[in-house]
């Protein structure tokens, strides 16, 4: 029964090593085994009768460099927290209710290692501390390209941003896997959001895609996780399990994406990542639950499955980040995210800190956003829903009958430029999913290699396809809107839109899988009659950013009446916090904080002359 490697041998003996330490884990009562050290540890249930692991634990490497002398932080300053955290009933075990942290807490270095359950390094094998600290900046990657962005805050007294890493105290051990991820300066979104998250505000954030996101929201949820103190966990079935943020998807991909790179930020930090998405098998995800999980990523759907089997409790949320939370909170998944953030157990805003992240924000969504916010600060980094000038944008006028042969002459041009004949990472976006299976055989059969992903495929078939065209075996992608948004593929040189979608944020998200991280990328979109309501904001958003508009596009703009693509109030987009806007000013009103369905939320002030704001805020929004 003896597990010599458990995590609650660890925590005991590193407990021991430490200042601040706790009373033994054997406190809570519960069962327990004991230590090379003589001294009573409690052993989780699932962790009972495994064979010991002959694995040491995982090796430090912030060692006692740590400059950074917070409980919780890198190296041996581990002992306080992780002692606190499973002397908690209810937390651990004690009767078995713990579901989030058991096994989290491991390694001396802060890694978590539970018996036969190491934390695998998810840099690889090359990961060496040395090298880590002597490689240079991530290859080709050029954020200067996003220096002169303008950056809008709004919100009471907001944060103020900074300009490196090492200004924001994150932690010794998220500090070393950013280098390790070869971060060597935080993008503009990470420079502001960063600072307002870690200040424990709420936050609506709006960058341009590829722009670094996926960090901004992970970092401070990490660093949060890693010296917050744990309330203790109610005693519930012995199976569910409380995590402490969740970070919501709208697709399988995009949540797998995520997690990947949220294990990379918290290696060896002992904050535990789980991922749960459908089509899946359910029973390996629980399985991995019940083996801790401190920050769940999920898809709605299957959160949905899982908190309705009593799997999975919300009720110690401190965290919630909805990532593409503009698509989150339309017509699509609205219901399904307002069960779960309102009429489940998670804490309320203000309570809980919410982080709403996306390239799109339209007005609309953004008063619907108000619901899951609390005195919250705005942030947009460059226009709200503007595309980044690193992406040459094309329309060219293609007759539906004639599309593909005209993508077959660009990929013909393209296969010539490549090197040595090889093509370039292509991913073409079509309407429907028998149009992608069609078009994918058509360029099979004509000697281009290619895959599709969308939703009539099973997982196995997406994954397999986003595999092969990340290897460049099936060097094109055919795909629909299943892919547009987050999915961050390196090297993708070319985006064709062969079927507009009807809405521009959507063409934003579809280019936005090219041009990443600093780097150039081309985008194609075929446009006939039948894109006409596209028109105008496609003219102005390709004129924001510094692209040629061919006039029989501008034509075309100047006929069309704009549609649901037309916003009101001057610009297509919502250009800043909708909050500024004179209509929602209008009454002197007075919102107040708080998940109140009727509109109310904490925008306490500061905005754009509003001297407060008040309850009438239905009529604001009419
Ligand atoms: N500070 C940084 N330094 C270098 N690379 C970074 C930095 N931050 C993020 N990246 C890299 O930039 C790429 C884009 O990041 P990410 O996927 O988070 O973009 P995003 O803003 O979420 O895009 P989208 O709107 O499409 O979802 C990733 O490959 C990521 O590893």
């Amino acid at each position: 029964m003896t597990t010599r490697t458990s995590w609650a041998d660890l925590a005991a003996n590193s407990a021991a090593e430490n200042v601040g330490v706790g009373s033994s884990s054997a406190s809570n009562g519960a069962v327990g085994t004991t230590s090379a050290a003589g001294r009573p540890v409690y052993v989780p249930p699932h962790l009972r009768n495994r064979p010991s692991s002959s694995d040491p634990p995982a090796p430090t490497s912030t060692g006692a460099a740590s400059s950074n002398d917070r409980p919780g932080y890198g190296g041996s300053r581990w002992a306080a927290p992780r002692t606190d955290y499973y002397n908690r009933s209810g937390y651990s075990g004690g009767g078995g209710g713990g579901g989030g942290r058991p096994g989290g807490w491991g390694g001396r270095s802060g890694g978590w290692d539970r018996g036969r359950d190491r934390e695998v390094n998810p840099f690889g094998n090359d990961d060496d501390t040395e090298q880590v600290f002597s490689e240079q900046e991530n290859t080709g990657i050029n954020f200067d390209a996003y220096e002169d962005i303008p950056v809008e805050t709004s919100g009471d007294n907001v944060p103020p941003p900074v300009n490196t890493f090492a200004e924001i105290d994150l932690g010794e051990a998220l500090n070393l896997n950013i280098r390790r991820c070869k971060y060597v300066k935080p993008t503009p979104v990470q420079r502001h959001a960063i600072p307002i998250s870690l200040a424990g505000r709420d936050l609506m954030a709006c960058a341009q895609t590829g722009s670094g996101k996926t960090a901004a929201f992970c970092f401070p949820i990490i660093s949060g996780i890693m010296r917050g103190q744990v309330p203790q966990r109610p005693l519930r079935g012995a199976r569910t399990v409380y995590p402490l943020a969740l970070i919501l998807s709208p697709t399988r991909e995009l949540s797998m994406q995520i997690h990947e790179e949220a294990k990379k930020f918290s290696y060896q930090t002992g904050v535990k990542v789980v991922v749960a998405y459908g089509g899946a098998p359910i029973n390996q995800q629980l399985r991995e639950l019940e083996r801790g999980v401190d920050i769940l990523v999920a898809t709605p759907g299957r959160l949905v499955d899982l908190l309705e089997r009593a799997r999975v409790s919300l009720q110690m949320i401190r965290y919630l980040a909805l990532d593409e939370a503009d698509r989150m909170l339309d017509m699509g998944f609205e219901p399904q995210i307002r069960k779960i953030v309102e009429q489940m157990d998670m804490p309320p805003p203000g309570v809980r800190q919410t982080m709403l992240f996306s390239a799109t924000f339209p007005k609309e969504i953004q008063r619907l956003a108000c619901d899951f916010l609390a005195n919250y600060v705005f942030l947009a980094v460059g226009r709200v829903g503007s595309s980044t000038d690193l992406i040459v944008q094309r329309v060219e006028f293609v007759h539906e009958s004639d599309k593909r042969s005209h993508l077959m002459d660009l990929l013909h041009a393209q296969r010539a430029n490549g090197v040595q004949g090889k093509q370039a990472l292509t991913l073409v976006f079509v309407e429907t999913k028998k149009g992608a299976d069609s078009l994918e055989h058509w360029l099979c059969m004509n000697g281009f290699p290619a895959t599709t992903i969308h939703g009539d495929r099973s997982q196995q078939e997406r994954e397999q396809a986003l595999r092969s065209f990340k290897s460049g075996a099936t060097p094109i992608l055919v795909a629909t809107d299943v892919a547009a948004r987050g999915l961050d593929i390196p090297h993708v040189a070319h985006v064709v839109n062969f079927d507009l979608p009807n809405d521009i944020d959507d063409y934003v998200h579809r280019i936005g899988r090219t041009g990443r991280a600093g780097k150039t990328g081309l985008a194609t979109a075929f446009f006939n009659d039948n894109n006409a309501s596209l028109a105008r904001p496609l003219a102005d958003l390709m004129q924001e950013a510094n692209q040629e508009v061919p006039a029989w596009l501008t034509r075309y703009a100047a006929r069309s009446f704009g549609g649901r693509n037309r916003r009101p109030g001057g610009g297509r987009f919502g250009g800043r916090d909708f909050r500024r806007d004179s209509s929602f000013n209008r009454g002197n009103l007075d919102y107040y904080g708080g998940g109140n369905s009727a509109g109310g939320y904490a925008a306490s002030g500061g905005y754009g002359g509003g001297s407060g704001y008040g309850p009438g805020v239905t009529s604001a929004w009419d």
